[in-house]
């Protein structure tokens, strides 16, 4: 099963969402996303979750990064995007917070274990931009 989650750079800036559930990763960081819902494509449930936890609309581009392996046979998939709206203000709707976080404030996050596998690459993303 496939995890969708995305990379959204404003400015420079990585938008990072602190979970507030279950009770082992609550407090922690990962990237908007979740799972793929069958007969979804992975570019659908990027927006569709980005809407649900955030209230924002997002353009997705590129790949981030290689597959993470998740628990239980399921892979963490990142792709890169945009707000569309870029004065929109995204909202934690489901989760404890959101911040956008610049590069050299990225690793100091308490991340989930598998997005920090893909620091480098979010470090690469956001120097890009
Ligand atoms: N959204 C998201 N999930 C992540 C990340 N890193 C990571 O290990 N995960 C894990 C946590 C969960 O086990 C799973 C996705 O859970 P979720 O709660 O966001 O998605 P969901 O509602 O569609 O899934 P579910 O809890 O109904 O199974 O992937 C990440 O950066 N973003």
């Amino acid at each position: 099963m496939v995890i969708v989650g995305a990379a959204i750079v404003r400015s420079g800036l990585l938008l990072a969402q602190q979970r507030s559930f279950p009770e082992d990763a609550a407090g922690k960081w990962e990237l908007p996303g979740g799972r793929v819902e069958p007969g979804e494509s992975e570019v659908d449930a990027l927006a569709r979750e980005c809407h649900e936890e955030l209230a924002v609309r997002i353009e997705v581009a590129d790949r981030v990064g290689a597959d993470v392996d998740l628990p239980r046979a399921k892979v963490l998939r990142i792709y890169a995007a945009t707000l569309a709206d870029p004065r929109a203000e995204p909202r934690p709707v489901e989760h404890a917070a959101v911040r956008w976080v610049p590069a050299d404030g990225i690793d100091a996050l308490d991340w989930l274990p598998a997005d920090r596998v893909l620091l480098p690459a979010l470090h690469a993303l956001l120097l890009a931009a």
